[in-house]
């Protein structure tokens, strides 16, 4: 069975014509974001505010017409994956590196859905390292602040250069022994100077569709138990 597809796809029954929707990053969102497209195509009317190029690219490769900030007055519904997922639906993210995006548009947004592989939900948030996006002037000292937080941080390369954002920064990611209070931490990191965003998303995300252990797809709102299988 492919989680992803599963997940990824089941989000698309909390799309309504005309709405505008958020379209996040990465390999599970990408299957709500082809379904989309084959809907537009036969006359569903949305349009989408994507959170990375690679979405901007892939969403106008399936024909879903795109607006920018300027063209809207609010987003309806934003939908995203997830590196961690906990019983409280706090999230980290920012593994594919769109941090900054992701969480302007989930804020932005009046409902945000989180499509998670049931290997994501864990009971406590910080095996996945936490990714930090910032500003490069003067990384070397972020880091060492990032460093007084209690986390080890590593500068994330690729092709043995430092990883460049879409927003032109770079990202720290921050591995904890145990990461305790992740409310706190999640504003305590934005305090220090050079720190652009980090990817714990406390009390954002409405909605999670996963799978439960017997692979049946589960929903879980915020405030509520399971609200369906
Ligand atoms: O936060 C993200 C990108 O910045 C992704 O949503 C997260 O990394 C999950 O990705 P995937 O669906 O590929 O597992």
């Amino acid at each position: 069975m492919n989680e992803k597809k599963e997940v990824g796809e089941k989000a698309v029954d909390f799309v309504k014509e005309g709405m505008v929707v958020g379209l996040g990053t990465g390999t599970t969102v990408l299957y709500t974001i082809s379904k989309l497209g084959k809907l537009v195509q036969q006359g569903f009317y949305i349009k989408g505010i994507p959170t990375s190029k690679q979405t901007e690219k892939l969403a106008i490769e399936v024909g879903i017409p795109l607006v920018s900030f300027n063209e809207i007055d609010h987003i309806d519904l934003a939908i995203d994956g997830a590196d961690e997922v906990n019983r409280e639906l706090d999230l980290i993210k920012g593994g594919g590196g769109a941090l900054l995006r992701e969480k302007i548009i989930a804020k932005a947004a009046k409902n945000f859905i989180v499509v998670a592989d049931s290997q994501k939900v864990v009971n406590q948030l910080g095996s996945f390292p936490l990714p930090v996006e910032v500003v490069p002037f003067g990384f070397e000292m972020t880091m060492k602040h990032i460093r007084e937080l209690g986390g080890s941080p590593k500068l994330r390369q690729k092709n043995e250069l430092p990883y460049i954002t879409d927003n032109g920064n770079y990202i720290i990611d921050c591995v904890f022994s145990e990461l305790k209070f992740p409310e706190y931490l999640e504003k305590r990191f934005n305090m220090i100077p050079g720190v652009v965003d980090n990817g714990l998303f406390i009390g954002m995300a409405d909605i999670v569709i996963t799978l439960d252990r017997d692979k049946n797809i589960t929903i879980y709102k915020r405030g509520q138990d399971l609200i369906s299988t």
